[in-house]
């Protein structure tokens, strides 16, 4: 094998090597010597590799019928681009016994034109748009194996690996992407005419710079909107990134490196960067399919203009929040809670998916941790939402009771059944969602007609065997983990696997004490609004909330705060209106890494101290005196409480 000089490519004795060496190819006999280039011997390995049929007297139609229409779309900029540019030449072909070519990054022929006298050879050949001339459809040819090995190539007469390739000769170029220099496509001038073709480069190459410019200046107009439109929509402070519709990054606020670092997405933030598995097709595609989930869909703001997606805004949530989802990109229905309890973010996140589908949940957690607010928020957030919210407490009523109640019942049913029978719960939240509290709670008997219900959605009144259809999604909730209540013989395991779809565990209020100021403040806001008074909390009454071990949750902390809100005057919540358990259970909690004897003494001087000041309606001088101690005594020991006196 050897590199051949140009100007012996066209000679006849050239030609005769190459159809006999193709011979040789084909039955497998050694061609070394052979005269015939490299570039092409190897496309010939490449081929027979991929068992592409040498005999094959046309190119392969990959697109045809409709499937073009859309083809044309997807190659949308590329296309316009061509017809734009082409069509001077185009319109020049007739007696140049030339053929010019297009085709998409695979090879897939966009546009053929051809000197008139050439039409039914390029027919015969399949040298049309939908016809796939890549390396591995159409064999060793001048619009494939330039895309194979990235450069413009000429391939000539026998130097094709098929027969339907042959008859031509072909000279082309590829079309970069201005932005990023990936391969868009290819220019191609093919004709019967060796000699013409190999002439062709530089008819070639102005075509390609055509192209190309025509994108750029698309490309540049584009990205001028796209600017236009982030200083429209990007708010001040916030960590943006601005990319075009393939992803391609075209401006960041300064911070968002360090957030995408944060977030897991290693790509820097220079021009053309793209971040992969996000572009037009992704945003416009119905259920988000390929988006990278660190990605939340609520970062996203597509950029239209005239409905078509050029660009993304991506919202990156700020640094102090990165690490776990933040209120505000939480969907409306979790926010309140979120904003109250940021450390139940990651357990809404999980909700809102649960949410979005219809499968039963099981919410556990302690008493007053929010079990029944968190299922009124899955019911906003789901497709139910338009539907009934219909909740029942399953620990509050009798058997009998309580199965009419959820099942309803048939005229008759028992003494004392409705006329004409009634609906039960069940079917009440038809298209909505069904609250059943305390689900523990549940007579075993009636278990297994609960599980009926959800196996087959559809409910029997009492009295009645006639299955009526229920579309219903089940939330229930139970303030003893349900396992336990298995293991000691009060519930089916089966009822509680087929609640069990998705479970969330609300943990109680003093294992989130980070949440504790967020919840008390978003607590006395509502009391506040209701209440239509100013309220305030003072500092002090913060730490021994911190410190208190909130049995009730919470439920106890509303409680509390509603109750201080009656006894403070001015509206400023202070220690001295604190319930009396609260200061005597605001002990440092054994977490706490004071060793155990000092902890005792300190937490029995500390409720000593305050209690006194208690007494004394908060006077520190009277409550020093009755201490015993000096008033500046007083002081530091308030401030070493951490209560501002
Ligand atoms: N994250 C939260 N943000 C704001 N208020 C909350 C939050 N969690 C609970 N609450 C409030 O606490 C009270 C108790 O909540 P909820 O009734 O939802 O608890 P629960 O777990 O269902 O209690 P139970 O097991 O006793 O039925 C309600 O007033 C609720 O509004």
């Amino acid at each position: 094998m050897r590199g051949v000089p140009r100007q012996e490519l066209y000679t006849r004795e050239y030609f005769r090597d190459v159809g006999r060496a193709w011979e040789r190819f084909l039955s497998a006999c050694p061609i070394d010597g052979s005269g015939v280039r490299n570039v092409v011997l190897e496309s010939w390995a490449r081929c027979r590799r991929q068992g592409v049929d040498p005999h094959r007297r046309a190119a392969p139609v990959t697109v045809d019928g409709d499937a073009l229409a859309r083809f044309y779309d997807q190659n949308g900029r590329l296309y316009d681009a061509i017809k734009t540019c082409m069509a001077p030449a185009v319109d020049q072909l007739a007696g140049t016994g030339m053929v010019l070519i297009t085709s998409d990054a695979r090879g897939t022929l966009l546009t053929a034109d051809g000197d008139p006298p050439l039409a039914d050879q390029m027919v015969a050949n399949r040298i049309m748009p939908g016809a796939c001339w890549g390396e591995g459809h159409g064999g060793t040819n001048a619009v494939g194996t330039a895309l194979t090995l990235g450069r413009p190539v000429q391939i000539l007469a026998q130097e094709h690996f098929c027969e339907a390739g042959k008859p031509w000769s072909c000279n082309a170029g590829l079309i970069r992407d201005p932005v990023d220099g990936r391969i868009l496509g290819v220019v191609d001038v093919t004709g019967p005419n060796n000699m013409m073709v190999l002439h062709a480069g530089p008819l070639v190459a102005t075509l390609v710079n055509r192209i190309q410019s025509h994108i750029l200046m698309q490309e540049t107009a584009e990205r001028c909107r796209l600017i236009e439109m982030f200083h429209e929509e990007a708010g001040r402070g916030e960590a943006v990134i601005l990319c075009d519709a393939r992803g391609r990054v075209v401006k960041a606020t300064s911070d968002a490196g360090a957030i995408l670092d944060r977030l897991g997405c290693a790509i820097q933030l220079q021009p053309a960067a793209a971040i992969p598995g996000l572009s037009a097709d992704v945003i416009d595609s119905p259920t988000l399919r390929g988006l990278p989930e660190w990605i939340r869909a609520d970062w996203l703001t597509p950029l239209r203009v005239d409905g078509r997606c050029i660009g993304v805004l991506l919202r990156l949530p700020l640094p102090a929040r990165a690490s776990t989802p933040s209120a505000a990109t939480i969907v409306p229905a979790f926010r309140p809670i979120a904003e109250a309890s940021p450390s139940l973010a990651p357990l809404l996140r999980q909700a809102e998916i649960f949410a979005a589908q219809k499968v039963p949940i099981l919410l556990e957690g302690e008493t007053g941790t929010g079990k029944d607010m968190l299922a009124r928020a899955i019911h906003a957030a789901s497709p139910m939402a338009a539907g009934p919210f219909v909740a029942l407490n399953c620990a509050a009523l009798p058997k009998e009771i309580l199965a009419s109640e959820l099942f309803g019942h048939a005229e008759g049913a028992f003494t004392g059944a409705r006329r004409g029978g009634a609906k039960g719960k069940l079917e009440h939240a038809h298209g909505g969602t069904l609250f059943l509290d305390e689900i523990g709670d549940m007579p075993l008997e009636l278990q297994p007609y609960l599980l009926r219900v959800l196996e087959e959605k559809t409910v029997c009144r009492l009295g009645e065997a006639t299955p009526r259809r229920i579309d219903v999604r089940v939330v229930a909730a139970s303030h003893r983990p349900l396992a336990q209540e298995i293991a000691e013989g009060r519930f089916r395991a089966d009822l509680r696997y087929r609640l069990d779809v998705a479970s969330l565990t609300l943990s109680p209020l003093r294992d989130r004490a980070a949440d504790i100021p967020h919840l008390a403040r978003a607590l006395l806001r509502r009391i506040a609004a209701d209440a239509g008074q100013d309220l305030r909390l003072d500092e002090p009454v913060m730490d021994v909330f911190r410190r208190y071990h909130w049995p009730g949750n919470v439920r106890e902390l509303r409680n509390v705060l509603e109750r201080m809100a009656l006894l403070a005057p001015h509206g400023v919540l202070q220690w001295q209106h604190l319930p009396p358990a609260l200061l005597d259970g605001a002990a440092p909690r054994p977490s706490d890494t004071v060793p155990a004897a000092s902890m005792t003494l300190k937490s029995a001087e500390q409720q000593m101290v305050l209690a006194a000041l208690q007494n004394e309606g908060g006077n520190v001088s009277h409550a020093a005196r009755a201490l015993g101690i000096s008033r500046a005594t007083l002081y530091r020991r308030l401030l070493s409480y951490g209560v501002q006196p």
